[in-house]
Protein backbone atom coordinates (compact mmCIF):
# COMPACT_ATOMS: atom_id res chain seq x y z
CA UNK A 1 0.00 0.00 0.00
CA UNK A 2 1.10 3.70 -0.71
CA UNK A 3 2.52 5.83 2.37
CA UNK A 4 -0.04 8.30 3.42
CA UNK A 5 2.29 11.39 4.51
CA UNK A 6 0.61 14.28 6.72
CA UNK A 7 1.01 17.43 4.57
CA UNK A 8 0.71 20.87 4.76
CA UNK A 9 -0.40 23.01 1.45
CA UNK A 10 0.01 26.39 1.31
CA UNK A 11 -2.07 28.42 -0.95
CA UNK A 12 -2.00 32.36 -1.82
CA UNK A 13 -4.51 33.19 -3.89
CA UNK A 14 -5.49 36.11 -6.55
CA UNK A 15 -7.35 38.04 -4.13
CA UNK A 16 -4.21 38.88 -2.51
CA UNK A 17 -5.69 38.28 0.83
CA UNK A 18 -2.82 36.06 2.20
CA UNK A 19 -2.19 33.01 2.93
CA UNK A 20 -4.08 30.06 3.68
CA UNK A 21 -2.59 26.94 5.22
CA UNK A 22 -3.80 23.64 5.70
CA UNK A 23 -3.22 19.90 7.12
CA UNK A 24 -4.07 16.98 5.28
CA UNK A 25 -2.77 13.54 5.75
CA UNK A 26 -2.84 11.72 1.49
CA UNK A 27 -1.53 9.23 -0.60
CA UNK A 28 -2.37 11.65 -3.31
CA UNK A 29 -5.39 9.57 -4.49
CA UNK A 30 -7.41 9.09 -1.31
CA UNK A 31 -7.63 11.78 1.61
CA UNK A 32 -7.25 9.51 4.66
CA UNK A 33 -7.79 12.74 7.26
CA UNK A 34 -8.08 16.49 7.50
CA UNK A 35 -5.87 18.44 9.76
CA UNK A 36 -5.97 21.66 11.26
CA UNK A 37 -5.67 25.10 9.18
CA UNK A 38 -5.15 28.51 9.30
CA UNK A 39 -5.91 31.59 7.47
CA UNK A 40 -2.81 34.50 8.29
CA UNK A 41 -3.87 37.51 6.25
CA UNK A 42 -1.12 39.34 4.84
CA UNK A 43 -0.87 43.06 6.84
CA UNK A 44 -2.41 45.69 4.45
CA UNK A 45 1.19 47.23 3.65
CA UNK A 46 2.23 43.91 2.28
CA UNK A 47 -0.59 43.23 0.52
CA UNK A 48 -0.14 46.60 -0.83
CA UNK A 49 3.37 45.30 -1.97
CA UNK A 50 2.38 42.61 -3.64
CA UNK A 51 -0.15 44.60 -5.25
CA UNK A 52 2.19 46.58 -6.77
CA UNK A 53 4.24 43.80 -8.01
CA UNK A 54 1.49 42.08 -9.51
CA UNK A 55 0.61 45.64 -11.62
CA UNK A 56 3.87 45.72 -13.17
CA UNK A 57 4.97 41.95 -13.78
CA UNK A 58 4.13 41.98 -17.17
CA UNK A 59 6.96 44.13 -17.34
CA UNK A 60 9.27 42.79 -14.60
CA UNK A 61 12.61 42.43 -14.97
CA UNK A 62 13.81 38.61 -12.66
CA UNK A 63 16.12 40.84 -10.84
CA UNK A 64 13.81 43.38 -9.60
CA UNK A 65 15.28 44.41 -5.72
CA UNK A 66 11.62 45.20 -5.04
CA UNK A 67 10.23 41.83 -6.22
CA UNK A 68 13.34 39.99 -4.13
CA UNK A 69 11.95 42.14 -1.01
CA UNK A 70 8.30 41.00 -1.94
CA UNK A 71 9.11 37.40 -2.39
CA UNK A 72 11.23 37.08 0.95
CA UNK A 73 8.64 38.87 3.02
CA UNK A 74 5.61 36.72 1.52
CA UNK A 75 7.68 33.42 2.11
CA UNK A 76 8.52 34.32 5.53
CA UNK A 77 4.62 35.17 5.41
CA UNK A 78 4.39 31.23 4.46
CA UNK A 79 7.25 30.19 6.99
CA UNK A 80 4.61 31.39 9.88
CA UNK A 81 2.14 29.72 8.69
CA UNK A 82 3.75 26.36 8.64
CA UNK A 83 5.14 26.99 11.91
CA UNK A 84 1.49 27.87 13.81
CA UNK A 85 0.42 24.61 12.17
CA UNK A 86 3.25 22.37 13.12
CA UNK A 87 2.85 23.74 16.69
CA UNK A 88 -1.01 21.71 16.56
CA UNK A 89 0.30 18.96 14.15
CA UNK A 90 3.98 18.02 14.54
CA UNK A 91 4.06 15.24 12.45
CA UNK A 92 4.32 16.88 9.21
CA UNK A 93 6.46 15.44 6.34
CA UNK A 94 5.61 17.51 3.36
CA UNK A 95 4.94 21.29 2.34
CA UNK A 96 3.33 21.87 -0.88
CA UNK A 97 3.78 25.56 -1.56
CA UNK A 98 1.48 27.07 -4.27
CA UNK A 99 3.23 30.72 -4.24
CA UNK A 100 1.88 34.16 -5.08
CA UNK A 101 0.95 34.18 -8.62
CA UNK A 102 1.81 37.45 -9.93
CA UNK A 103 0.96 37.00 -13.86
CA UNK A 104 -0.57 34.10 -15.76
CA UNK A 105 0.20 34.14 -19.42
CA UNK A 106 -0.31 30.43 -20.90
CA UNK A 107 -0.64 31.52 -24.55
CA UNK A 108 3.03 33.59 -23.89
CA UNK A 109 3.95 30.40 -22.19
CA UNK A 110 4.22 32.15 -18.73
CA UNK A 111 3.27 31.53 -15.50
CA UNK A 112 4.76 33.17 -12.53
CA UNK A 113 4.38 32.12 -8.77
CA UNK A 114 7.26 34.17 -6.60
CA UNK A 115 7.77 32.41 -3.25
CA UNK A 116 11.28 30.91 -2.09
CA UNK A 117 11.28 27.29 -1.73
CA UNK A 118 14.33 26.79 -0.96
CA UNK A 119 14.01 29.61 2.44
CA UNK A 120 10.48 27.79 3.25
CA UNK A 121 12.50 24.19 3.48
CA UNK A 122 15.34 25.73 5.02
CA UNK A 123 13.22 27.38 7.90
CA UNK A 124 10.70 24.93 8.57
CA UNK A 125 13.20 21.94 7.98
CA UNK A 126 10.42 20.40 6.01
CA UNK A 127 10.59 19.28 1.99
CA UNK A 128 8.91 21.20 0.03
CA UNK A 129 7.05 20.89 -3.72
CA UNK A 130 6.62 23.87 -5.29
CA UNK A 131 6.02 25.41 -8.95
CA UNK A 132 3.05 22.95 -10.22
CA UNK A 133 1.96 24.64 -13.12
CA UNK A 134 5.44 25.69 -15.11
CA UNK A 135 5.01 21.91 -16.46
CA UNK A 136 1.54 22.00 -18.25
CA UNK A 137 2.14 25.07 -19.54
CA UNK A 138 5.61 24.47 -21.38
CA UNK A 139 3.73 21.46 -22.73
CA UNK A 140 1.34 24.11 -24.29
CA UNK A 141 -1.33 23.35 -21.65
CA UNK A 142 -2.95 26.69 -19.82
CA UNK A 143 -1.29 25.84 -16.33
CA UNK A 144 -4.63 26.31 -14.22
CA UNK A 145 -6.79 25.26 -12.87
CA UNK A 146 -5.17 22.42 -10.91
CA UNK A 147 -7.77 21.82 -8.10
CA UNK A 148 -10.10 19.57 -10.59
CA UNK A 149 -8.29 16.41 -9.61
CA UNK A 150 -8.84 16.71 -5.37
CA UNK A 151 -12.10 18.26 -5.96
CA UNK A 152 -13.01 14.74 -7.87
CA UNK A 153 -11.06 12.43 -5.12
CA UNK A 154 -13.37 13.88 -2.86
CA UNK A 155 -16.46 13.41 -4.85
CA UNK A 156 -15.44 9.72 -5.60
CA UNK A 157 -19.08 8.48 -4.51
CA UNK A 158 -21.08 11.46 -5.81
CA UNK A 159 -22.69 10.78 -8.86
CA UNK A 160 -22.56 13.79 -11.72
CA UNK A 161 -23.02 15.54 -13.60
CA UNK A 162 -21.85 17.83 -10.42
CA UNK A 163 -20.06 21.12 -10.64
CA UNK A 164 -17.49 22.56 -8.10
CA UNK A 165 -17.10 26.76 -8.78
CA UNK A 166 -14.46 28.48 -6.75
CA UNK A 167 -15.20 31.94 -5.98
CA UNK A 168 -11.63 33.02 -5.79
CA UNK A 169 -10.03 36.48 -6.90
CA UNK A 170 -11.06 34.53 -9.88
CA UNK A 171 -13.48 31.77 -10.61
CA UNK A 172 -13.24 28.51 -11.63
CA UNK A 173 -14.97 25.70 -12.10
CA UNK A 174 -14.88 22.01 -11.80
CA UNK A 175 -17.03 19.64 -13.81
CA UNK A 176 -17.60 15.96 -13.02
CA UNK A 177 -19.61 14.01 -16.17
CA UNK A 178 -22.08 11.24 -15.21
CA UNK A 179 -18.75 8.96 -16.50
CA UNK A 180 -16.67 10.48 -14.38
CA UNK A 181 -14.49 12.60 -16.64
CA UNK A 182 -13.66 15.69 -15.65
CA UNK A 183 -14.03 19.59 -17.39
CA UNK A 184 -12.71 22.37 -15.88
CA UNK A 185 -11.91 25.99 -16.80
CA UNK A 186 -11.96 29.58 -15.37
CA UNK A 187 -15.29 30.74 -15.40
CA UNK A 188 -14.57 34.58 -15.56
CA UNK A 189 -13.82 36.54 -12.77
CA UNK A 190 -14.79 36.43 -9.29
CA UNK A 191 -13.84 38.34 -5.90
CA UNK A 192 -11.41 40.36 -7.30
CA UNK A 193 -13.02 43.33 -9.63
CA UNK A 194 -16.07 43.67 -6.52
CA UNK A 195 -12.79 43.58 -4.07
CA UNK A 196 -11.13 46.61 -5.78
CA UNK A 197 -13.96 48.25 -6.01
CA UNK A 198 -15.02 48.24 -2.90
CA UNK A 199 -11.70 49.33 -2.03
CA UNK A 200 -11.64 52.24 -4.09
CA UNK A 201 -15.41 53.23 -3.08
CA UNK A 202 -15.37 52.57 0.99
CA UNK A 203 -11.85 51.70 1.66
CA UNK A 204 -12.56 47.97 2.79
CA UNK A 205 -10.66 45.33 0.90
CA UNK A 206 -13.82 43.44 0.24
CA UNK A 207 -17.61 44.37 -0.43
CA UNK A 208 -18.69 42.80 3.30
CA UNK A 209 -21.64 40.16 2.81
CA UNK A 210 -22.32 42.07 -0.59
CA UNK A 211 -24.11 44.72 1.12
CA UNK A 212 -22.85 47.70 -1.03
CA UNK A 213 -23.99 45.45 -3.87
CA UNK A 214 -27.34 44.83 -2.39
CA UNK A 215 -28.20 48.18 -2.35
CA UNK A 216 -27.11 48.91 -6.13
CA UNK A 217 -29.03 47.72 -9.67
CA UNK A 218 -27.50 46.18 -12.03
CA UNK A 219 -26.49 48.34 -15.61
CA UNK A 220 -27.65 45.58 -18.25
CA UNK A 221 -25.65 47.47 -20.87
CA UNK A 222 -22.43 47.83 -19.42
CA UNK A 223 -22.79 44.36 -18.44
CA UNK A 224 -23.41 42.85 -22.32
CA UNK A 225 -20.46 44.92 -23.29
CA UNK A 226 -18.30 43.17 -20.65
CA UNK A 227 -20.04 39.69 -21.61
CA UNK A 228 -18.66 41.07 -25.59
CA UNK A 229 -15.11 39.72 -24.65
CA UNK A 230 -13.32 37.32 -26.52
CA UNK A 231 -12.70 35.15 -23.78
CA UNK A 232 -16.32 34.21 -22.95
CA UNK A 233 -16.97 32.43 -26.50
CA UNK A 234 -13.81 30.52 -26.10
CA UNK A 235 -13.99 26.78 -25.41
CA UNK A 236 -12.72 25.05 -22.49
CA UNK A 237 -10.26 24.72 -21.54
CA UNK A 238 -8.84 28.46 -20.92
CA UNK A 239 -7.82 29.93 -17.87
CA UNK A 240 -7.50 33.59 -16.79
CA UNK A 241 -5.05 36.04 -15.18
CA UNK A 242 -6.20 38.42 -11.99
CA UNK A 243 -6.30 41.09 -14.48
CA UNK A 244 -7.68 40.53 -17.96
CA UNK A 245 -10.77 42.03 -17.07
CA UNK A 246 -9.66 44.74 -15.41
CA UNK A 247 -10.99 47.28 -17.92
CA UNK A 248 -14.45 46.46 -16.64
CA UNK A 249 -13.70 48.69 -13.68
CA UNK A 250 -12.95 51.87 -16.06
CA UNK A 251 -16.52 50.69 -17.50
CA UNK A 252 -18.35 50.74 -14.04
CA UNK A 253 -16.82 54.00 -13.09
CA UNK A 254 -19.95 55.78 -14.67
CA UNK A 255 -21.78 54.07 -12.19
CA UNK A 256 -22.83 55.02 -8.84
CA UNK A 257 -20.74 53.00 -5.87
CA UNK A 258 -23.81 50.59 -5.18
CA UNK A 259 -24.67 50.21 -9.07
CA UNK A 260 -21.33 49.41 -9.88
CA UNK A 261 -20.89 46.60 -7.63
CA UNK A 262 -24.22 45.18 -8.60
CA UNK A 263 -22.78 45.00 -11.69
CA UNK A 264 -19.26 43.63 -10.61
CA UNK A 265 -21.65 41.22 -9.06
CA UNK A 266 -23.51 40.51 -11.93
CA UNK A 267 -20.21 39.67 -14.19
CA UNK A 268 -18.66 37.14 -12.12
CA UNK A 269 -22.74 35.39 -12.41
CA UNK A 270 -23.27 35.76 -15.78
CA UNK A 271 -19.98 34.73 -16.52
CA UNK A 272 -20.39 31.03 -14.71
CA UNK A 273 -23.52 30.94 -16.32
CA UNK A 274 -22.22 31.28 -20.10
CA UNK A 275 -19.77 29.05 -19.28
CA UNK A 276 -19.47 26.52 -22.48
CA UNK A 277 -19.86 23.03 -20.98
CA UNK A 278 -20.39 19.33 -22.13
CA UNK A 279 -23.27 18.82 -20.13
CA UNK A 280 -25.13 20.80 -17.51
CA UNK A 281 -24.49 20.41 -13.79
CA UNK A 282 -27.60 19.02 -11.80
CA UNK A 283 -25.87 20.08 -8.81
CA UNK A 284 -23.53 23.02 -8.07
CA UNK A 285 -20.94 23.41 -4.80
CA UNK A 286 -19.70 26.18 -4.15
CA UNK A 287 -16.31 27.23 -2.35
CA UNK A 288 -13.88 30.28 -1.96
CA UNK A 289 -14.40 33.28 -0.21
CA UNK A 290 -17.12 34.60 -2.76
CA UNK A 291 -19.46 31.63 -1.24
CA UNK A 292 -19.79 34.15 1.58
CA UNK A 293 -21.42 37.22 -0.47
CA UNK A 294 -25.11 36.55 -0.39
CA UNK A 295 -24.95 38.57 -3.69
CA UNK A 296 -22.98 36.46 -5.96
CA UNK A 297 -25.09 32.98 -4.34
CA UNK A 298 -28.23 34.67 -4.96
CA UNK A 299 -27.25 35.66 -8.45
CA UNK A 300 -26.21 32.33 -9.32
CA UNK A 301 -29.28 30.27 -7.66
CA UNK A 302 -31.44 32.35 -10.22
CA UNK A 303 -29.31 32.02 -12.93
CA UNK A 304 -28.43 28.58 -13.12
CA UNK A 305 -32.11 27.13 -12.42
CA UNK A 306 -30.93 24.00 -9.80
CA UNK A 307 -29.33 23.81 -6.41
CA UNK A 308 -26.45 25.77 -5.90
CA UNK A 309 -25.10 25.00 -1.97
CA UNK A 310 -21.45 26.00 -0.53
CA UNK A 311 -19.31 23.14 -0.18
CA UNK A 312 -19.80 22.85 3.76
CA UNK A 313 -23.22 21.06 2.87
CA UNK A 314 -20.52 18.09 1.43
CA UNK A 315 -18.83 18.32 5.19
CA UNK A 316 -15.89 20.20 3.13
CA UNK A 317 -14.51 23.22 4.78
CA UNK A 318 -14.63 25.94 1.87
CA UNK A 319 -12.07 28.40 3.36
CA UNK A 320 -9.59 25.51 3.63
CA UNK A 321 -10.12 23.64 0.43
CA UNK A 322 -7.32 24.95 -2.13
CA UNK A 323 -4.39 24.77 0.71
CA UNK A 324 -5.86 21.28 1.11
CA UNK A 325 -5.53 20.73 -2.64
CA UNK A 326 -1.89 21.65 -2.42
CA UNK A 327 -0.97 19.37 -0.13
CA UNK A 328 -2.82 16.83 -2.18
CA UNK A 329 -0.84 17.35 -5.30
CA UNK A 330 2.15 17.77 -3.53
CA UNK A 331 1.95 14.22 -2.90
CA UNK A 332 0.72 13.81 -6.40
CA UNK A 333 3.50 15.27 -7.46
CA UNK A 334 5.97 13.35 -5.54
CA UNK A 335 4.30 10.33 -6.48
CA UNK A 336 4.26 11.56 -10.78
CA UNK A 337 0.98 11.39 -10.76
CA UNK A 338 -0.81 13.28 -12.91
CA UNK A 339 -1.76 17.65 -11.94
CA UNK A 340 -3.39 18.13 -15.18
CA UNK A 341 -5.86 16.52 -18.35
CA UNK A 342 -6.67 17.40 -21.78
CA UNK A 343 -9.91 18.72 -20.63
CA UNK A 344 -9.29 20.24 -17.40
CA UNK A 345 -5.77 22.42 -18.97
CA UNK A 346 -6.08 21.46 -22.63
CA UNK A 347 -2.53 19.94 -22.35
CA UNK A 348 -1.58 17.22 -24.80
CA UNK A 349 -2.07 14.61 -21.94
CA UNK A 350 -1.98 14.10 -18.53
CA UNK A 351 0.74 15.50 -16.85
CA UNK A 352 2.77 15.44 -13.30
CA UNK A 353 4.72 18.78 -12.33
CA UNK A 354 6.02 20.50 -9.31
CA UNK A 355 9.83 20.70 -8.43
CA UNK A 356 10.84 19.22 -4.95
CA UNK A 357 13.24 21.56 -2.88
CA UNK A 358 14.63 20.45 0.11
CA UNK A 359 17.33 23.04 1.18
CA UNK A 360 16.13 22.07 4.97
CA UNK A 361 17.37 18.36 5.21
CA UNK A 362 20.51 16.70 4.86
CA UNK A 363 19.81 13.78 3.91
CA UNK A 364 17.01 13.46 2.34
CA UNK A 365 14.95 10.82 3.47
CA UNK A 366 14.91 7.74 1.36
CA UNK A 367 10.83 7.82 1.61
CA UNK A 368 10.81 10.61 -0.52
CA UNK A 369 13.14 9.29 -3.24
CA UNK A 370 10.92 6.21 -2.91
CA UNK A 371 7.77 7.94 -3.34
CA UNK A 372 7.89 7.43 -7.15
CA UNK A 373 9.46 9.24 -10.61
CA UNK A 374 10.05 12.77 -9.41
CA UNK A 375 9.13 14.47 -12.62
CA UNK A 376 11.01 17.87 -13.04
CA UNK A 377 8.85 21.04 -14.74
CA UNK A 378 10.36 21.54 -17.43
CA UNK A 379 11.43 25.64 -16.76
CA UNK A 380 9.19 28.39 -18.42
CA UNK A 381 10.19 31.92 -19.30
CA UNK A 382 9.41 34.17 -15.62
N1 LIG B 1 -18.06 38.01 4.10
C1 LIG B 1 -17.66 38.23 2.84
N2 LIG B 1 -18.39 39.01 2.03
C2 LIG B 1 -18.01 39.24 0.77
N3 LIG B 1 -16.91 38.74 0.21
C3 LIG B 1 -16.15 37.94 0.98
C4 LIG B 1 -16.47 37.64 2.32
N4 LIG B 1 -15.51 36.81 2.81
C5 LIG B 1 -14.63 36.63 1.81
N5 LIG B 1 -15.00 37.31 0.72
C6 LIG B 1 -14.29 37.39 -0.57
O1 LIG B 1 -13.46 36.29 -0.72
C7 LIG B 1 -12.14 36.71 -1.14
C8 LIG B 1 -11.13 35.71 -0.69
O2 LIG B 1 -11.46 34.50 -1.28
P1 LIG B 1 -10.43 33.31 -1.43
O3 LIG B 1 -9.67 33.21 -0.17
O4 LIG B 1 -11.18 32.15 -1.94
O5 LIG B 1 -9.52 33.92 -2.55
P2 LIG B 1 -8.18 33.39 -3.14
O6 LIG B 1 -7.69 32.26 -2.33
O7 LIG B 1 -7.34 34.57 -3.33
O8 LIG B 1 -8.69 32.91 -4.51
P3 LIG B 1 -8.15 32.15 -5.82
O9 LIG B 1 -6.77 31.69 -5.63
O10 LIG B 1 -9.11 31.02 -5.96
O11 LIG B 1 -8.30 33.18 -6.85
C9 LIG B 1 -11.99 38.08 -0.51
O12 LIG B 1 -11.04 38.83 -1.22
C10 LIG B 1 -13.41 38.62 -0.65
O13 LIG B 1 -13.59 39.18 -1.91
C1 LIG C 1 -2.60 31.04 -12.29
C2 LIG C 1 -3.37 30.93 -11.03
O1 LIG C 1 -2.83 31.10 -9.95
N1 LIG C 1 -4.67 30.63 -11.16
C3 LIG C 1 -5.55 30.45 -10.02
C4 LIG C 1 -6.55 31.60 -9.96
O2 LIG C 1 -7.40 31.47 -8.83
C5 LIG C 1 -8.58 30.79 -9.25
C6 LIG C 1 -8.31 30.44 -10.68
O3 LIG C 1 -7.43 31.51 -11.06
C7 LIG C 1 -7.56 29.11 -10.83
O4 LIG C 1 -7.32 28.89 -12.20
C8 LIG C 1 -6.19 29.08 -10.12
O5 LIG C 1 -6.23 28.57 -8.82
C9 LIG C 1 -6.78 27.33 -8.48
C10 LIG C 1 -6.39 26.96 -7.10
C11 LIG C 1 -6.44 26.18 -9.40
O6 LIG C 1 -5.37 26.12 -10.00
O7 LIG C 1 -7.26 25.27 -9.47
Amino acid sequence: MTRMLNVIGLMSGTSLDGVDAAVIRTDGERIDAFGPDISLPYPAPLRQRARRILDRAPDLPPDDLELGAVEHALTLHHVDAVRRLQAVAPDIDLIGFHGQTILHAPDRHRTWQIGDAALLSRATGLAVIHDFRSADVAAGGEGAPLVPWFHAALLHDVTGPVAVLNIGGVANITLIDADRTIHACDTGPGNALLDDWALRHTGTACDVDGKLAAMGTVNHALLEQMLADPYFARPAPKSLDRQTFATALERVSVCTPADGAATLAAFTVEAVRRTPLPVRPMRWYVCGGGRHNPVLMHGLRVALGVPVEPVDQLGWNGDALEAQCFAFLAVRSLRGLPLSAPTVTGGPHALSGGRLTCAGLMPVPSWIWKAGSIEQATPVRR
